[in-house]
């Protein structure tokens, strides 16, 4: 990602100063750092200790951006925001981005000069570094030709139709990949918890929810923290509408101060947000349905029927994950059964409707352990390579 690093200081400066003289608050013992070294841009840093529970800074509700907030609600009919709502639940707020990131005097200019302007992101590489992602299944979904034509189709005519609103040298498909890149990887869309964590710190369904947030919003501030698998330090929490980002644990000085995006699989991290993390518990390796069944498949007159039957109990999946329990999924343990039977095993099944049991045995070690081969030279290079 690409920042106007040449003026990192003034442009945290500029941001600070806009979000407390616009009612937010900051604690004294967090600062921006610059985190280009480690290819993370801007972070936010632990510069005294913290202690569990400590308020990081709050963010008064008028500065988060949404098409709630932004002016271009006074000038669209409210019917084309929920026109688009209706095609891309995130096309309102990318619209009301594209005008606001080019507007003058726009009350989010300094939020707009702190924000990325290039992405990391696959949609952004070019087709040789998209090869190095063979195997791994985000080629399939990055989606940019999709998003092109709704832009071209759903938000274009709305641009060209109010040439007193936007301009179509600045409002074009650039600015609709930039924007929608920032709300891909930083916009926040579940619901926020409210504040219930002093009492119940570690019991998260307790937790209830903030009720009328449910809206995609840009939260300044909030989206300046990075995430670490595993690393989760710093959480946003609604506390009588007060949106605060609160210490979940204690952190030294000197640690950054880690938000979590989620439990994302490598492919995911780097398809919204451009990294991957080395260590990640939460990594998959995903294996079509249909992969499988033709791999492990060993009497094509009985396959179709064997399909029929595994998809009518659930059993079959689109696809089935490998997670880093290594364990084997019981679906995944009776495809493979069902599928290495021959005719007469197979009719005896349909007769009974007995499944067989989800417990690995001989049968299907070694077509399983196949499967896993065949998935594996899937990926153009290895780990050894990639480091
Ligand atoms: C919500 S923003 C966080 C602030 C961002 N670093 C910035 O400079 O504006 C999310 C983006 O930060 C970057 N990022 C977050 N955590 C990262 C990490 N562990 N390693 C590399 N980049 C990271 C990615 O570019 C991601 O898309």
């Amino acid at each position: 990602m690409t920042h106007n690093i040449l003026n990192f200081e003034e442009i945290n400066q500029e941001f600070i100063n806009w979000f407390c003289s616009n009612g937010g608050t900051i604690s004294s013992k967090i600062a921006f750092k610059d985190y280009s070294s480690e290819n993370a841009g801007r972070g936010v840093v632990a510069i005294d200790n913290i202690q569990p529970f400590e308020v990081l800074f709050n963010i008064p509700h008028s500065i988060v951006l949404s098409e709630k907030t932004s002016s271009l609600k006074d000038l669209i009919a409210i019917s084309e925001f929920e026109r688009l709502r209706e095609i891309n639940s995130w096309f309102p707020l990318i619209l009301c981005m594209m005008y606001e990131s080019q507007k003058e005097n726009s009350l989010w200019r300094p939020y707009f000069n702190i924000l990325p302007r290039e992405f990391d992101t696959p949609m952004f590489w070019n087709e040789g570094d998209l090869a190095e992602l063979e195997g791994t299944g985000v080629i399939d979904k990055i989606g940019k030709a999709d998003a092109e034509k709704q832009f071209n189709e759903h938000l274009l005519p709305i641009i060209q139709s109010n040439s007193s609103i936007f301009d179509l040298k600045m409002h074009n498909l650039e600015l609709f990949h930039c924007m929608g890149s920032l709300v891909m990887a930083n916009a926040f869309q579940d619901k926020i918890p409210k504040k219930k964590i002093k009492e119940n710190e570690d019991k998260e369904d307790e937790e209830d929810e903030e009720d009328e947030k449910d809206d995609v919003t840009m939260m300044p501030m909030a989206d300046m923290l990075n995430h670490k698998t595993g690393f989760n330090n710093a959480r946003l929490y609604c506390d009588k509408g007060l949106l605060e980002m609160i210490a979940i644990k204690e952190i030294k000085k000197d640690e950054q101060i880690y938000n979590t995006y989620g439990e994302l699989c490598s492919a995911d991290l780097l398809r919204k947000y451009g990294f991957v993390d080395e260590d990640n518990v939460h990594d998959i390796v995903e294996l079509n349905g249909q992969f499988v069944v033709d791999t492990i498949s060993i009497d094509e007159d009985t396959k179709d029927r064997k399909i029929e039957m595994l998809l009518e109990d659930d059993l079959l999946d689109d696809i089935f994950v490998l997670d880093t329990t290594y364990e084997i999924s019981p679906e995944l343990i009776i495809t493979a059964k069902i599928m290495r039977m021959d005719k007469v095993q197979f009719n005896k099944l349909q007769k009974s409707k007995k499944f067989p049991d989800p417990k690995m045995n001989l049968d299907i070690k070694q077509p399983l352990i196949q499967l896993f081969e065949k998935r594996l030279a899937m990926y153009k290079t290895s780990i050894k390579v990639r480091k």
